[in-house]
């Protein structure tokens, strides 16, 4: 997932680099941005996971790092010399001329990659839950987010260096050296498949049972149930809203500080690394304390809130005072809150969902949250361009619609996490429950308070 990450937003810093070189507009580039959700949102996601609850997660996991690799590559070729002037990029140039070739074929192997991003991401989730079943689960998946994080911090920093490094500027460099990262990541999880046999061979599990027993396998019927309950629809809205305005924020984010401050790439990227690194240091902490404490609902109230006045601080303050110590304060802010919601949000679905659709459900939260993901850096991408009109240096655009479109959604997320919490003090869920039941240590508190081990 370090490597996946990487991945994702290696192209975020060189934003700007990849418009004067390839003539890239911000539309193409919001276009480009939400390819990586598309094939997840046609199904694929499902279908992901029905693969890995049918094949289990070795199988899954090794599939999804390869889809990686496939895409990565293709992305990798579109950007580079190789593929100028060939026919494919003449064929590619002549229809939706708006788009450039190279981006439409990036877009194709980021859709692709994307795939396996999203599938390696249940898949991991997964493979936590079977490997610390009754420890401690939060604390892990914590961890696992940390380190993705970590991947994001070390790609803002390393990526608009590598860019520079042959002398001239170029995007090709940054993309290959995440390629081959993503081809030792292959191999890292074939090593893991071999543990995870071994692992089954000494507790006597089969393939795919890994945690759930047979009766939380996906069934085509348990998807109906799992759109008709309204508390999936509320953690399903909260997690797009509030997911929306992080991930596709981070495509601009280096961009916007670019423009608000007057900086160069690496600059603004040095300022927007210490978001993910905020939250790498901090997600595994509120894990711990989910466990032990609760307050789960309170947390989502609270992370909201701060990326709210962090959107607004981008907005409305950082255009007419373009001080980067308050770029810097509401980037470590909205890391913060970045810490609180996906450490709150995770291990609250088992409280609310029953077990034995659990890993339907996550793969379905995942699914909506792809269509905001989706569509927001297209949609962003479009409102930049229609609030900048005639502005063709990418170092000039002013991002406050956009930042308000992102405190908008954010708002909407604090909406559904107060009416989580009314529902949970009246229906006591439990979401502001410790997940480690006190009168018995190792167990994990799941729906209507039974423990799993
Ligand atoms: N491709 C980067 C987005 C990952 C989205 C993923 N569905 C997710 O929500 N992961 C959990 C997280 O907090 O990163």
């Amino acid at each position: 997932m370090l490597f996946a990450y990487m991945f994702v937003d290696v192209m975020s810093p060189l934003q700007s680099l990849i418009e004067t070189q390839r003539g890239w507009s911000p539309e193409s580039f919001g276009y480009y941005a939400g390819a990586e959700y598309i094939f997840n949102v046609l199904g694929f996601l499902i279908l992901a996971g029905i693969i890995l609850d049918k094949m289990g997660v070795r199988f899954t996991g090794t599939l999804s790092a390869s889809l990686m690799v496939g895409g990565a590559l293709i992305k990798l070729y579109a950007v580079s010399n190789m593929f100028e002037g060939t026919g494919l990029e003449s064929w590619l140039d002549s229809w939706w001329t708006s788009m450039p070739g190279s981006a439409k074929l990036a877009a194709f192997g980021f859709m692709i990659f994307g795939c396996g991003c999203e599938m390696a991401g249940i898949t991991v989730s997964k493979a936590i839950a079977k490997w610390f079943n009754g420890k401690e689960m939060a604390l892990a998946m914590g961890l696992e987010m940390a380190i993705a994080r970590i991947g994001v911090f070390a790609i803002f920093s390393i990526s608009p260096r590598l860019a520079d490094w042959m002398g001239t500027p170029t995007v090709v460099i940054p993309i290959a050296f995440c390629s081959a990262l993503l081809c030792i990541g292959l191999l890292c999880f074939i090593a893991f498949s071999f543990m995870d046999r071994a692992y089954d061979a000494e507790t006597g599990t089969s393939k795919n049972s890994g945690a759930e027993t047979a009766e939380e396998e996906f069934k085509v019927s348990d998807v109906a149930k799992i759109f008709s309950s309204q508390l999936f629809w509320i953690v399903a809205l909260l997690c797009v809203l509030y997911y929306s305005a992080i991930f596709p924020f981070q495509r601009y984010a280096a961009n916007m500080l670019q423009c608000n401050l007057d900086l160069d790439a690496t600059q603004a990227a040095d300022i927007f690394r210490w978001f993910p690194i905020g939250a790498a240091i901090l997600t595994p902490f509120l894990g711990y304390f989910l466990d032990r404490k609760g307050k789960g609902a309170t947390m989502l109230i609270f992370g909201a809130v701060l990326m709210i006045v962090c959107h607004l601080t981008f907005a409305l303050v950082l255009p007419s005072v373009p001080s980067t110590a308050i770029a810097f304060s509401a980037i470590v802010v909205l890391g913060i809150s970045f810490s609180l919601v996906p450490a709150a949000l995770w291990p609250s679905v088992p409280k609310i969902m029953e077990a034995r659709y659990l890993g339907s459900a996550y793969s379905l939260i995942f699914w909506v949250q792809n269509v905001g993901l989706c569509l927001f850096p297209i949609l962003i991408g479009q409102v930049l361009q229609a609030s900048n009109p005639g502005i063709t240096d990418p170092l000039k655009y002013n991002y406050t619609v956009p930042m308000l479109v992102f405190a908008s959604l954010g708002v909407l997320a604090l909406g559904f996490g107060i009416w989580l919490k009314i529902l949970d003090a009246r229906n006591h869920y439990g979401l502001e429950l410790p997940n480690i039941n006190p009168t018995k240590e190792e167990g994990i508190m799941t729906s209507e308070g039974m423990t799993m081990e």
